[in-house]
């Protein structure tokens, strides 16, 4: 199985190296939960709680559809993965299942760090206006089942930063521990930043759109030139949203990264 397509929890071989390939293999997810989400249009009354969708509920459909999905997985032990973060944690049923169990990789105190909040609030209100059509076709069930899994992928790469920051803790502490002493998220932020593989990052995600992307036709000479999604809309969605958040979670979770540790003697 090429690397991009293995759990690294099942291999247990973190490096820099190893973590971003498994980011390059969750881009091929993202683009095409991308193209399925655009088939459909906006469908906004999923989004909009004024149209009470759910009888009796102060929620939106999306946010009902949502939490029951994550229920139902939970039950399933999908939550029990370090890898995945959920979107309503409240209140989660424990597995139903006997789950393997999962090496420890990141700090326990610094595990928890959780920014789906703000993936919602960038996804429904300034991400998916630029990514669908305008309208509404009353699909609303399986526009929300897109919604959900295109969600997923998203929260997943993006807490995949827990991962990216433990190695690179790990490969500087010396580097690391006086800026997070001092809780200093600018220098943390600078110094966890690599502008050549953002750059790298954007022009990969931008090709995946234009290949994944393309109409296939029996007919060779035949070529549209155009793509079921616009490949420029991947590398903006990536350049401003899934890597600074990605990045937030760096910091985030450096924060933590000491704390439960006793204080080195100098
Ligand atoms: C994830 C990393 O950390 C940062 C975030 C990146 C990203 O989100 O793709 C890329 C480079 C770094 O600035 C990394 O170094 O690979």
């Amino acid at each position: 199985t090429p690397v991009e397509e293995r759990s690294l929890l099942e291999t247990g071989e973190f490096t820099l190296d190893s973590v971003r390939q498994s980011l390059t293999g969750q881009e091929d997810t993202i683009v095409y939960r991308l193209i399925e989400r655009a088939k459909f249009p906006l469908n906004s009354r999923l989004y909009d709680q004024k149209y009470e969708l759910v009888p009796g509920s102060p929620v939106t459909l999306i946010q009902f559809l949502f939490k029951q999905t994550e229920i139902v997985q939970a039950k399933a032990g999908r939550y029990l993965n370090p890898e995945e973060t959920p979107f309503f944690p409240e209140n989660l049923p424990p597995s139903v299942i006997q789950d393997r169990t999962y090496p420890v990789f990141l700090h326990p105190p610094a595990s928890s760090v959780n920014v789906n909040n703000i993936i919602w609030d960038v996804y429904f209100n300034k991400f998916l206006p630029l990514l669908v059509k305008p309208g509404d076709d009353g699909n609303y069930a399986a526009t929300s089942a897109s919604d959900i899994e295109l969600l997923q992928a998203l929260s997943r790469r993006i807490h995949y930063g827990k991962f990216v920051a433990e190695v690179k803790y790990r490969e500087a502490p010396h580097e690391y521990e006086p800026l997070i002493r001092a809780k200093d998220r600018n220098a943390l932020m600078n110094l966890l930043t690599f502008k050549k593989q953002e750059e790298m990052v954007m022009r990969r995600v931008e090709k995946k759109g234009m290949v994944f992307g393309q109409y296939v036709s029996l007919n060779d000479t035949e070529s549209t030139g155009k793509y079921k999604i616009d490949p420029s809309l991947v590398s903006q969605l990536y350049e401003k949203w899934v890597m600074p958040l990605t990045k937030d979670v760096e910091v985030e979770y450096l924060l933590k990264r000491l704390d439960g540790e006793q204080k080195q003697v100098p």
